[in-house]
Formats: C-alpha cells, structure tokens, sequence
C-alpha cells in the first residue's frame, strides 16, 4: 500500500468517535474516491491520513512508515476552505516559496497570475485561493495529494481546466490521488476506485 489507515480510530472528544476501527488504503497507480453523506467523518480521515491529526489508536503509513514528524510532508492535503490553509498575516508569495518555487508556466497553466503573489489572501477570490493552493500542494517532494472538495468553489470551466492539469502531473509523476467529493460523476470520471465511507 502507498497510504494506509490501520485500525485507526478519532473523535474529537472521547464520548463521540467518528472514526471506529477503520481500515483504509490506497496502493501505488490507483486514483480513489472517498463518497459518503455530509457529516460521516471524510474530512476527518482525510486530515488523519495527511498527518494534520493523530489517530488515538491505530497507524497511519505512507509507503509502509509513519508519516515523517519534520520536514516536507510528502502526503499533501488540499482542502474545502482554501482561506484555511494560509497564513493570513503573509503574502501569498511568502506562504508559496516556503513549499517551493514554481516556474512561470506552471503558475500560468494553474492560471495564477505572477502579480497576486504580492497580494495577502484576503485579496483573492475563493477560486484564485484555492488554485494557488493546489499549486503550493504540488511541489517536487509532493508523492500524494488528497483533495477534499477542492473543486466545488470554482466555476465549472475552471473546474475541468483544474482537473486536467491536475491528472497530467498525477500520471507524470505517478502521484497517489484521494478524492473527497459529493459528485459521483466527478468521482467516476477521476477516479479508479470509488469507496463508500460507510462501508469502511
Ligand atoms: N474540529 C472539530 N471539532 C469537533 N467536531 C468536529 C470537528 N470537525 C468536524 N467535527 C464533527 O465531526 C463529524 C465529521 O465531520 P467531517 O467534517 O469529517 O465530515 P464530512 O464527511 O467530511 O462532512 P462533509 O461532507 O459535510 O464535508 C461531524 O459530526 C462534525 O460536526
């Protein structure tokens, strides 16, 4: 397995477990999809799985080890609230440059604009934040993305023109994929496995 959640188990106090002995992996090629209803507890796996939360028991592995403790984290995560995800109190060139350093073209295929590095995040669009994030999540040390509806606060084209860069750099650099998202259809069209969390 790439990424695997052994056993694990999480709430967020100890009278409400959302996460009871759960099984959970993706293996090196696939593109998964994580389904279930709002509130079941996918956003929390996800957080699990990129290290942003410790299970109470159970292991999460990347490539048979834990996550690593310091450094570049090669299990990224990019999620619904990109506003989230920044430091307020930097501009947006500062928070990119300590993940790494894209060229020019990759900004423009991510259809970033060289100018709103000098900007603070509160003078982005959700949209703009968000594809400035998905482009901080893929630096060189990047070997797997989870991407918690990450999609659903651009437009439709936008969307699409996203997924495809996405999906080339994802086969380029044989990246693993987990997809949280409502859309069945994205699912399907993304992805090579679809899990129901329900099921987990
Ligand atoms: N920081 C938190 N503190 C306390 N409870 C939380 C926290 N974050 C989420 N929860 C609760 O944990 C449960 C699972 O939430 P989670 O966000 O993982 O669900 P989800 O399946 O991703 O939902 P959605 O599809 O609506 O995004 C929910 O009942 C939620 O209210």
């Amino acid at each position: 397995m790439l990424l695997e959640a052994k056993n694990i188990s999480f709430g967020y106090s100890p009278d409400n477990i959302i996460i009871n002995s759960v099984n959970f992996g993706v293996d090196k090629g696939e593109r998964v999809a994580l389904v279930g209803p709002s509130g079941c507890g996918k956003s929390t796996l996800s957080q699990l799985l990129a290290g942003y939360l410790e299970p109470i028991s159970g292991q999460i592995l990347f490539e048979g080890k834990p996550l690593p403790q310091k450094g570049y984290c090669p299990v990224q995560l990019i999620y619904q609230h990109p506003e989230k995800a920044v430091n307020p109190r930097w501009k947006l060139g500062q928070t990119l440059n300590e993940a790494w350093t894209p060229d020019d073209s990759f900004l423009s295929d991510m259809g970033i604009e060289k100018e709103w590095l000098n900007r603070y995040p509160t003078e982005l669009s959700g949209g703009e934040l968000q594809r400035f994030c998905i482009a901080r999540a893929l630096g060189p040390g990047t070997k797997f993305i989870i991407a918690d509806e990450m999609s659903t606060m651009l437009d439709m084209i936008t969307q699409a023109q996203i997924w495809e860069l996405m999906l080339k750099i994802i086969q380029k650099r044989n990246l693993g994929l987990l997809v949280i998202t409502h859309s069945l259809d994205l699912a399907q069209r993304i992805c090579s496995r679809v899990v129901n969390f329900e099921e987990l």
